[in-house]
């Protein structure tokens, strides 16, 4: 990194005229971190088109490399993969840096837990303050052995065993990042991996390894519960992959064309996977106008394009069970509450406080500086809306190393009266480096 990528690069977004135009979001983070994994577990070569070519999944992609795939990106921008094979990833001769990604470092310690080598794994300041022990707990019960920093945190180094020994978990919180670990774990070892999963999380691990060849049976009990089943030592096969748009990332345009009067956009080619699509569900319920068209299939993930047209919203009280299909949605979810008519009461997400930053204190904060009525709950926020009058403005926002919240705020600055501005937007890079652009063609900024 040169010394000026080091320094915190602020920002100010201004009111918008009314949005317009037709745009693509980069391919799934959670999409795009899998089809590198597991291509590095298959004998022969994958390719994977519209891989998100952000910091978190580069992260992946150095981590595999450094354990011997071969992974190339062709100019076109198709990235061609060379496994291993199931078990033979390689010992890494540095530590393996995860920057700011949670998904990088758990997945992968799932990976290497049933593997026969050593991994230190480490990332920013961020990371380094995130919880490990979700992930460290099940897979110590599978053999891998851990030093950790206090807290169980990062940095942390982890001893792989190989035998593993295959693991029965029910998750004692909702995590598809938990899920993953021990799924990818139960691969390299022999026997039947189980995982029950009470309150579904997002399934592209189940539904990728299922691609790839893997022996994975879901069962769903009446409660909803879902129970995944894998058989280990298991052989995958490449695979021809097309990651579709993250919603979490169309998220961000999706809301800004609800706010910003007048405005029509179309967001193109967005992954509409259930277990990601609790945005658009929420912000239908308040009043939004999402139109999908052109539902499709593509690469075993459900697609679409989104028609949204501005709207007037109405404050929410949503269920939190409906938390996991859009957890790293709230950030933006708070932005439309903060313009909507009357109150929005969220709860039950206890999770948001682990995330890049904890998320309902740093928009909690971040809204009381722009103007906006908010209380924090211990596991959630409520949020008196302006009833579509434009929020007083303000900053600089601590976005606190946090991708989301520096979109998020980002948004509210294009519906503000003074402008909004963030203090560093250096963070989207992990997950959405073409954000500004994106915003520049629907006209938001001058
Ligand atoms: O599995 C994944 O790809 C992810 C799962 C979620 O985390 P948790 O499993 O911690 O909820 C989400 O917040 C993260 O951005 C990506
Ligand atoms: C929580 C997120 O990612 P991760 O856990 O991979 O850092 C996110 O992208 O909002």
């Amino acid at each position: 990194m040169t010394a000026a990528a080091e320094l915190p690069r602020p920002m100010t977004f201004t009111a918008a005229p009314a949005l317009s135009g037709s745009v693509t979001v980069p391919g799934d983070k959670s999409i795009s971190h899998r089809s590198l994994m597991l291509s590095a577990l298959a004998v022969g070569e994958s390719r994977v088109e519209g891989l998100l070519e952000g910091e978190d999944v580069l992260a992946t992609a150095a981590a595999m490399r450094a354990m011997g795939a071969d992974i190339q990106r062709d100019a076109d921008g198709i990235w061609h993969i060379h496994g291993v094979g199931v078990g033979g990833l390689l010992q890494p001769e540095g530590a393996l840096d995860m920057g700011n990604s949670g998904t990088s470092t758990r997945l992968l310690m799932g990976l290497l837990a049933s593997h026969d080598l050593t991994a230190t794994f480490i990332g920013d300041a961020s990371l380094s303050k995130r919880p490990m022990a979700r992930v460290t707990d099940p897979l110590a019960q599978m053999g891998a052995s851990f030093t950790t920093s206090p807290g169980g945190r990062l940095p942390l180094t982890m001893r792989g065993a190989c035998p593993a020994v295959p693991l029965d978990y029910r998750l004692p919180v909702a995590s598809a990042q938990v899920k993953s670990a021990i799924l990818l774990a139960g691969l390299n070892t022999p026997g039947i991996t189980r995982v029950v999963e009470p309150i579904p999380t997002r399934d592209h691990s189940e539904r990728m390894l299922r691609g790839f060849g893997a022996d994975l049976t879901v069962e769903v009990e009446a409660d909803g519960t879902r129970i995944i089943t894998l058989v280990g030592e298991a052989e995958l096969q490449p695979q021809q992959i097309i990651v579709p748009g993250d919603p979490s990332s169309a998220a961000f345009p999706m809301v800004a064309a609800l706010l910003v009067p007048g405005s029509q956009v179309t967001i193109a080619n967005v992954g509409l996977n259930t277990t990601r699509a609790g945005l658009i569900d929420l912000l239908r319920e308040m009043g939004g106008s999402i139109e999908v068209i052109n539902a499709r299939e593509v690469g075993g993930e459900p697609v679409g394009d989104l028609i949204v047209t501005a709207s007037a919203l109405q404050g929410v009280e949503p269920d939190p069970a409906r938390a996991p299909s859009m957890i790293d949605e709230y950030p933006v979810a708070f932005i439309a509450a903060a313009l909507a008519q009357g109150r929005s009461i969220f709860r039950g997400l206890d999770e948001l406080r682990v995330k890049e930053s904890d998320r309902i204190a740093t928009m909690a904060a971040g809204l009381r500086a722009i103007g906006v009525a908010v209380e924090e709950l211990e596991d959630g926020l409520i949020i008196e809306g302006s009833g579509g009058a434009p929020l007083k403005g303000g900053g600089p926002t601590a976005t606190k190393l946090d991708h989301r919240i520096a979109m998020s705020f980002a948004v509210a600055g294009l519906v503000s009266r003074d402008g909004v501005t963030i203090d560093d937007m250096r963070p989207v890079a992990t997950s959405f480096p073409t954000f500004t652009a994106l915003l520049q063609t629907l006209g938001a900024m001058a």
